[in-house]
């Protein structure tokens, strides 16, 4: 057993040969969550002028010392520049976001400043430059605003607006067809008998597609047949998915007739079984230009699975430069047992250590792939390479916090 393909080669095997899916134009209020497909340059320079960062008087500071008496001449808002000469001893009345008259090197607040009709007195003196934005300060033209790869947030696309790009090239959402298996599987709501199964895990990976950007297409459920199989595999070739992720029947069970269906419809098989646990029987295939991730039947399996696998998978199809959750460095807090030659993905919570920095993790004492309660209890999975020896409480582990990836 111990020939089973590591999960490293078995991540570079889904990534191996994937490219980003074609280019979009989008507009700025559909951009959310998408990819960015190509730096985007700034397109004016911000601000494009000196700008005043308060209310108050565009002035000289040489000439505003505390006590000074200046004369105002005029006005200038956002919007509205002041287009007159700016002489000794006088000074303009300035708003927030206005341009700076030629001239004036600084901003008095008003606050410092006591007006007495056309004039006005320094109660406490600036300094040179004080409350000005310098032109440019923000960005300038040319200037490489979002990096290609880059999923796109809230704030980045309000650098994207401010750098005046109305749309944005990013690329297409991939197509994740989701299809569970299983005559015992039933929905959700649905009248269950005793040795019924309600169907979870296609739920988890459908929020984590969806959370990655990917549209969703719900194959339901299919029977343990050949003819069902078959049925569903090609509703998810006639959506054009980019993916189809099976969950179930693939184990060596009799009904386990997933990768056989596959394989009837034209699967070339990448890989079947890892050293991984929960997940072992994983399988890796292409049919056409859809990949197939065929996750195990168990929900925490199949979840896992999702977290390491689905999730790199979408984001290489979408462009993402970033494409694993990132593993953090943690400790044990509980001592644990040695690894066999599976690399396992323990379901764990933790708590800061007391200097707050390194989390301090505590596997569940149950660690069975059918626990839906456990994993949705959990914080993290703290990761046991293969062959692990024992560890004590204190020794060194990653995990990955799937509370601060959103899952
Ligand atoms: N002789 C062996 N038996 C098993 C092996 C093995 O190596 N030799 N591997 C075990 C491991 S590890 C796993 S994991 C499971 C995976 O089996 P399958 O992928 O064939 O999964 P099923 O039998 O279809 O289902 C397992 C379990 O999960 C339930 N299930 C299935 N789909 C869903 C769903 N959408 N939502 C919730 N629960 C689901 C299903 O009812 C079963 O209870 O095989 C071991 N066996
Ligand atoms: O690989 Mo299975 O997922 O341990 O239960």
């Amino acid at each position: 057993m111990t020939d089973l393909l590591p999960v490293a080669d078995a991540l570079a095997q889904v990534l191996a040969g994937v490219e980003a899916l074609p280019v979009e134009r989008v507009p700025l209020l559909e951009a959310r969550g998408r990819v960015l497909a190509e730096t985007l340059v700034a397109r004016r320079t911000q601000p494009g002028f000196d700008a005043s960062a308060m209310d108050g008087y565009a002035l000289r500071a040489a000439e505003a010392a505390e006590g000074a008496a200046l004369t105002v001449i005029g006005e200038s808002a956002a919007g509205h520049a002041f287009s007159g000469r700016f002489a000794t001893g006088e000074a303009v009345r300035i708003f927030t976001g206005a341009p700076v008259p030629d001239g004036a090197d600084a901003v008095l607040i008003q606050e410092n400043a006591r007006r007495e009709g056309d004039v006005i007195r320094v109660t406490v003196a600036p300094r040179p430059g004080q409350n000005i934005r310098r032109r440019g300060l923000d960005f300038r033209d040319g200037d490489p605003a979002l990096a290609a790869g880059k999923r796109l947030g809230p704030r980045d696309l309000a650098l994207a607006a401010a750098t005046n790009h109305p749309a944005l090239p990013v690329h297409r959402r991939p197509r994740v067809a989701i299809l569970a298996t299983g005559d015992e599987i039933v929905l959700p709501g649905a009248p269950a008998g005793p040795h019924q199964i309600v169907a979870s895990n296609t739920f988890a990976l459908a929020a984590m597609a969806q959370a990655e950007g990917a549209d969703v297409i719900d194959l339901g459920i299919a029977g343990d047949t050949m003819a069902a199989l078959e049925a569903a595999i090609r509703r998810a070739r006639d959506a054009e998915a980019d993916v189809l992720v099976t969950i179930g029947g693939a184990s060596v069970g009799d009904r386990d007739l997933v990768q056989a269906a596959l394989t009837r419809e034209g699967m070339s098989l990448g890989f079947w079984k890892i050293a991984m646990r929960p997940g072992k029987p994983m399988m890796h295939g292409g049919l056409g230009r859809m990949r197939i991730l065929g996750l195990p039947g168990n929900p925490v399996s199949a979840i896992v699975c999702g977290v390491l696998f689905l999730v790199p998978l979408i984001r290489a199809l979408s462009g993402r430069g970033d494409r694993t959750l990132a593993r953090r460095p943690a400790r044990f807090a509980v001592d644990w047992p040695a690894n066999d030659f599976r690399e396992d993905y323990l379901r764990a919570t933790f708590a800061l250590d007391a200097a707050a920095e390194l989390p301090m993790v505590t596997p569940f004492a149950v660690q069975d792939s059918s626990m839906v309660s456990v994993l949705a209890g959990a914080d993290c999975l703290a990761i046991r390479p293969p062959h692990a020896p024992a560890a004590q409480a204190g020794d060194p582990c990653e995990i990955i916090d799937l509370n601060a990836a959103g899952y």
